[in-house]
């Protein structure tokens, strides 16, 4: 049996209620490693950013199976982010609140199928993208979402209705924006640009969207009646947005944007302020391993 060791790294904040159960649940993630004959180290976040240091400071002192981030789209980014060109597998637990990659790539979503995935799954190698130097492996992107997440990230509860009640708040005033895209210009309501085809929850911006293509599917919504919403919202739960005639796909390698004003952006439904109003967004084909 291989018997090289797992770094599970859970962070706390993740989701509505890891937060007091972590304690707990790093103690299944061992129980689980010892009865099936593995060696696991679970190790917890203290803040936005430490998973990225935790990878970098245990990367190079043991020869680990693969490092699983026990948390969102945000943890995986984070862990992801120190593994990009490494032999290192990214594992992923997924206990976020919207788990775009986990449910893109067809992971279990329970602890205990999470954890069997984790020790019997195989590897695949799959691309990453880069935002000027923020590397993200779901989707990225500017308007509306990145609007929304911004304002969510500012809310004291979480969780999908959180979400969903920001978004509706927010969707009466919000003004499509303009940007060249490529030098040409451009009006959208959103930008987004999908690695993988969801931003979690069932969300799927660009259903058809492939990690291992060395493509981006970035997706225009354009500007649309305020009347429309409920069907965009519709056909975003249900893959069918590429039928809307508000709705512009184009596959590529990169692109650039250039806005009148720094932007908000999300990378894997982390919002930020950027510093600048150019934006260069490229692909990494085959350059993180990870275990499905
Ligand atoms: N110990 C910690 N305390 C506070 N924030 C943390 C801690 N560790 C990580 N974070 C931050 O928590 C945020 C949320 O993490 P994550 O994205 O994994 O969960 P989520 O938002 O619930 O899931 P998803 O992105 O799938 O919807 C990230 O911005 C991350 O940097």
């Amino acid at each position: 049996m291989d018997k090289l060791p797992y770094l599970f790294i859970l962070n706390p904040n993740s989701g509505t209620s890891i937060g007091k159960k972590a304690e707990i649940i790093g103690q299944v993630i061992q129980n689980f490693a010892e009865k099936s004959g593995n060696q696991a180290t679970v190790l917890f976040t203290k803040e936005r950013g430490h998973a990225t240091a935790i990878v970098r400071e245990n990367l190079a002192k043991t020869n680990w199976k693969a490092i699983v981030a026990v948390g969102g789209d945000g943890t995986v980014n984070e862990i992801a982010r120190a593994l990009i060109g490494t032999d290192t597998p990214v594992g992923i637990l997924p206990l976020g609140s919207g788990n775009g990659l986990a449910r893109h790539l067809g992971l279990p979503l329970t602890l205990e199928g999470s954890l069997k995935r984790i020790f019997e799954g195989k590897i695949i190698t799959i691309d990453s993208a880069q935002l000027n130097d923020i590397p993200f492996f779901c989707i990225a992107g500017i308007g509306f979402d990145a609007y929304v997440g911004y304002l969510f990230s500012q809310q004291s509860r979480r969780g999908l209705a959180t979400y969903v009640q920001v978004s509706v708040q927010s969707y009466w005033n919000y003004k499509p924006q303009s940007l060249r895209l490529n030098g040409v210009d451009t009006q959208a309501f959103s930008l987004s640009f999908a690695n993988a085809g969801q931003f979690g929850n069932n969300a799927w911006v660009a259903p058809q969207a492939s990690l291992q293509d060395g493509l981006l599917d970035v997706c225009v919504i354009k500007p649309f009646p305020k009347w429309y919403g409920t069907s965009l919202a519709y056909r975003l739960f249900t893959k069918g947005l590429k039928n809307s005639r508000y709705i512009e796909y184009r596959n590529m390698t990169e692109l650039s944007v250039e806005m009148d004003a720094p932007p908000v952006i999300h990378y894997d439904g982390e919002p930020m302020q950027l510093e600048t109003n150019f934006i260069k967004i490229k692909i990494n084909p085959e350059s993180l391993r990870v275990i499905v």
